[in-house]
C-alpha cells in the first residue's frame, strides 16, 4: 500500500515497452520537503519512473501516489502543484526570457515573482534576449526557471545541470538549497554524483529497472562500502589497503619506513561516486541480462555502462589482512 503521508509513494511499479521491462517492481517513498536523488546508469529506468510520476506516461502495473493523487488521473489543480524540468530543452520560440516566464507565470494560481526567478537562475542580463539566442547552458537555466515559476510543492529535475559550467552548477545548487529551505520537495536525477551528494537528503539507485539501494546519502552502500582506503608507494610499487583503522596502518607504515615520510601516502574515503560504481557493477555482474540494451528504444546507451566516467578499476580488499598491488 502506498504511504499517504509521503509526497511520492510508489509500490511495485512496473513498466514494459512491448517485451522489454523498463521498470521491474520499484517501491519507494519520498517524504515532504526532502530532496531525493534518483541515480542510475543510462537506460536504468529513471526517466520512465519520473514520467509516470509526472503523469506523462502510463504504468503497466503497481501503485503510485504523487501529492496524494494517482498521477494517471491527476487534474489541472494537481498539475499546477508540480514543477517539471524535463531532460531535454524545450522549444525556445521567439520569446525573450522575461516574456516566456511572464507567459508561463499566468498559467499558475500562485506563481513566483518573475524578477525573483530570473535573478535566482542568474539570467538578469539576458532577460531581454530571445531564448533562441542563448547558449545551451543559459537555455537550461530557462528550463529550470520555467520549472519553478509556478511555485511548485514538488519539483522534478531531470538532469538539470547538464551543460552547465562549474560556476553555474554551483549557482544552481544555491538555488535548489533555497527552494529546499522554502519546503519544496525535490526529485532529482543526475549523473553527477557530487551533485547528488551535495543536494540530496536521500538517494535511490536504479539499475536494470530495479531499485538496488535506497537510503540517506551517507548510508548508501552500507558501512562496508565506506571503509577508507590507504594508498602508498613501497619499492616503487603503488599499494592500497582498505582498513577501518587507517591511523594505525599509517603509523605502522611510518614506523616501517624508519619514521620518515611514506611516499605517495594518502587516506581516501570512498565518495558516493565510488560506492555507486561498485553497487552498479555488482548488479551488472549478478544480472548481466539487465546490461543489454533493448533492440529499439529512445535512449541508446553511450559511454560507460555505469553512466559516469571514472578512472581505471581498482581492486581492493577489506580489513587489514590483505593488500593488493596495483598498476598505476
Ligand atoms: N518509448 C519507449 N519505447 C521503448 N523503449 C523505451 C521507451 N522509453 C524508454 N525505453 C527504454 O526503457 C529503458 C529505460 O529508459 P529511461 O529513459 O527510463 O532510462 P534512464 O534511466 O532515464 O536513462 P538516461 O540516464 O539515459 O536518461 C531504456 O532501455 C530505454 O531504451
Amino acid at each position: 500500500m502506498t504511504n499517504p503521508d509521503a509526497a511520492i509513494s510508489v509500490r511495485d511499479l512496473r513498466k514494459s515497452y512491448g517485451k522489454f521491462t523498463a521498470l521491474d517492481g520499484v517501491s519507494f517513498d519520498i517524504h515532504p520537503g526532502e530532496t531525493f536523488a534518483l541515480l542510475g546508469p543510462n537506460g536504468a529506468g529513471k526517466s520512465t519512473a519520473i514520467e509516470i510520476l509526472e503523469g506523462y506516461r502510463d504504468r503497466t502495473s503497481g501503485e503510485a501516489r504523487v501529492l496524494g493523487v494517482d498521477p494517471g488521473a491527476g487534474g489541472l489543480d494537481w498539475k499546477a502543484r508540480l514543477g517539471i524540468v524535463l531532460q531535454s530543452t524545450g522549444e525556445s520560440g521567439n520569446a525573450t526570457v522575461r516574456e516566456q516566464l511572464a507567459h508561463f507565470a499566468g498559467f499558475y494560481p500562485n506563481p513566483r515573482d518573475v524578477d525573483e526567478v530570473i535573478a535566482a537562475v542568474g539570467l538578469e542580463e539576458k532577460q531581454k534576449t530571445l531564448i533562441r539566442k542563448l547558449s545551451g547552458g543559459q537555455r537550461r537555466r530557462v528550463d529550470v526557471a520555467l520549472g519553478i515559476i509556478g511555485n511548485p510543492a514538488l519539483l522534478f529535475l531531470d538532469e538539470p545541470t547538464t551543460g552547465f559550467d562549474p560556476e553555474s552548477r554551483r549557482q544552481f545548487w544555491q538555488l535548489i538549497r533555497g527552494l529546499k529551505t522554502d519546503g519544496t520537495t525535490i526529485l532529482l536525477t543526475t549523473h553527477y554524483l557530487d551533485e547528488a551528494a551535495t543536494l540530496g537528503d536521500r538517494a535511490g539507485i536504479i539499475a536494470g529497472g530495479r531499485l538496488i539501494d535506497i537510503g540517506e546519502i551517507d548510508e548508501i552502500g552500507g558501512t562496508e562500502a565506506r571503509v577508507p582506503v590507504v594508498r602508498w608507494v613501497a619499492d616503487g610499487v603503488a599499494r592500497e589497503q582498505r582498513t577501518t583503522t587507517p591511523a594505525t596502518l599509517v603509523a605502522e607504515l611510518v614506523a616501517a619506513n624508519g619514521g620518515a615520510e611514506v611516499p605517495g601516502l594518502e587516506v581516501v574515503r570512498p565518495s558516493l561516486e565510488d560506492i555507486y560504481l561498485e553497487l552498479v557493477a555488482r548488479h551488472e555482474t549478478a544480472f548481466p541480462e539487465h546490461v543489454e540494451e533493448p533492440p529499439s528504444g529512445k535512449n541508446a546507451s553511450t559511454g560507460s555502462a555505469t553512466g559516469v566516467s571514472t578512472g581505471p578499476t581498482r581492486e581492493v580488499s577489506t580489513g587489514s589482512a590483505t593488500e593488493k598491488e596495483i598498476a598505476r
